[in-house]
């Protein structure tokens, strides 16, 4: 395939150090040499060489920058096209100069958003899925999800798919053959043997699949709602985790109104915390307001700290609140443990496990250590180590396994009640392509545009 040039600026804009500008193509070397003033001739330059000169005008002789020049050749290379790399100062203007200069010759286009990593993918260097956990690298948001977006990028998920397809493949060339030699015994002998490889496929898609809710909350973080009547520590709770003073603190009930939003890891699980305004009846227009906002948060959390002042008998407003959270993950957080403590745990047995009560002094940090260990439980069954870092998590993924493994299930079905054995090659047929889909085998390129229109600029 012979693509065009192009070139764009591949780091953050803003204030930094350096800026990169990458160019790839088959004129990426050619380009960039007729405004690139050295010592090297960077035509003849070996690959992996880096190169220090100047950025020149070509139409005045005006050195515009300053600069280092990478030259990567393809196939050895990100894009497995030449790549050239010109490293200009940081900040915004000479950055963009250096690309004005670039794109004013006429042989090199500005690229799309994710066109670099496309190529990647056009060019075989890369499968779909792991262009896709290079979206996730960029995003990830804890060190955890980015280790699963790595491993992705390596291509571990893409084995796996690959294995299984393998496993399908045999499978139909095993019922190719009993198609052109249909004896009785030997049809017997083969539906057995597709159900049970279609069995067997079926549970490995389970594995993966169960992978799925662990990998979403690696992804975008379990969604945490603080919730409780006022003046119990919501807040401060919240600036104990975020190990700053995010939130207003006052001794005055009602002092949160909207629901603040903070992202925070907790010994490797990432949390999207939201703290809420205490619930409670109020006249006040402004805090009504805000108590409906925390009844929307509490809708949407996947995990609820519902913060009780321990130092108080349990109030009317904790028990109706008590009520709405039945059967929800609820973790029960008693505050101001460090007072006195009023409060009768009993009357807390009905609704809650005992597991799932934590003593807690904010003003002390007390007890934030057992509430990590219970959220770990609670979500990871204590085991947050996945033997192998695999996860799916990318919901195109995720329907395409589910696709798979309903033709697969149609597959066995179809056995079961006597169809002919070339209609059952179809539905195992369809899984198989559903499955390559996963990794970018027949897929679309109005699909292909969309995955990588996420991306962002330069990469
Ligand atoms: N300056 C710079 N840093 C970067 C990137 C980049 O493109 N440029 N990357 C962009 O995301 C990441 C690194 N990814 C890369 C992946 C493959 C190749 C590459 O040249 N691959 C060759 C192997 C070359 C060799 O083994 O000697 C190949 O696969 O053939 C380069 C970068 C992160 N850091
Ligand atoms: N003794 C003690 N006081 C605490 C503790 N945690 C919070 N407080 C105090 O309780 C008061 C209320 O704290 P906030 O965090 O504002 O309570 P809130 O639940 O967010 O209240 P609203 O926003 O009004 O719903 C403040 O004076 C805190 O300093 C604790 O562990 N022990
Ligand atoms: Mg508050």
């Amino acid at each position: 395939m012979t693509l065009d040039t192009i070139a764009a600026i591949s780091t953050a804009v803003g204030e930094g150090g350096i800026a990169v500008i990458r160019v790839s193509g088959p004129d990426a070397v050619t380009e960039s040499a007729k405004l690139f003033r050295s010592k090297s001739n960077i035509v003849e330059a070996p690959s992996h060489t880096v190169h220090y000169g100047h950025i020149v005008d070509p139409d005045n002789g005006e050195v515009v920058e300053e600069i280092l020049l990478t030259i990567m050749r393809g196939p050895r290379s990100f894009t497995a096209e030449d790549v050239v790399e010109l490293s200009t100062h940081g900040g915004v203007i000479a950055v963009k100069r250096v690309l004005a200069l670039l794109l004013r010759q006429g042989g090199v286009r500005i690229a799309e958003p994710g066109e670099f990593s496309k190529r990647a993918f056009l060019n075989g260097r890369i499968d779909l899925t792991q262009a896709e956990a290079v979206i996730d690298l960029i995003r990830s948001k804890s060190d955890r999800a980015f280790s699963v977006a790595m491993k992705q990028a390596e291509g571990a998920l893409s084995r796996k798919v690959k294995v299984l397809r393998h496993q399908l493949v045999e499978l139909l060339a095993h019922i190719e053959v009993n198609i052109d030699y249909p004896e009785h015994d030997v049809t017997e002998m083969t539906n057995q043997f597709i159900h049970e490889k279609s069995q067997h496929a079926c549970m490995e898609i389970d594995r993966l699949l169960k992978t799925a809710e662990e990998g979403k909350i690696l992804r975008e973080g379990i969604v945490t709602a603080i919730v409780g009547r006022p003046n119990v520590g919501k807040s401060s709770l919240l600036n104990a985790l975020v190990q700053e003073n995010k939130a207003i603190v006052t001794d005055i009930p009602g002092t949160t109104r909207d629901v603040i939003e903070e992202y925070i890891t907790l010994g490797g699980i990432p949390l999207r915390l939201l703290d809420t305004a205490g619930i409670r009846e109020t006249m006040d227009v402004v805090e009504r307001i805000g108590v409906e906002r925390s009844r929307s948060a509490l809708e949407q959390a996947d995990l609820i700290l519902f913060v009780l002042n321990a130092n108080e008998p349990l109030h009317e407003d904790d028990r109706q609140l008590m009520e709405q959270l039945q059967g929800r993950p609820v973790i029960v957080l008693l505050n101001k443990s460090d007072l006195p403590s009023n409060l009768d745990p009993s009357e807390l047995g009905h609704f809650f496990s005992e597991e799932s009560i934590v003593k807690l002094s904010v003003l002390e940090e007390i007890g934030l250590d057992r509430l990590e260990r219970v959220i770990r439980d609670m979500f990871f069954g204590g085991e947050l180590e996945s033997a192998d870092l695999t996860y799916v998590s990318n919901v195109r993924h995720i329907t395409l396994l589910h696709e798979a493994r309903k033709s697969l299930t149609d597959a066995m079905e179809a056995i079961d009640i006597g169809i002919p054995i070339d209609i059952v090659q179809i539905d195992v047929r369809t899984a198989w392509e559903q499955l390559g889909e996963m990794i970018g085998d027949s897929v679309s390129e109005s699909l292909i545009d969309q995955i990588f229109s996420q991306f962002c600029l330069g990469k």
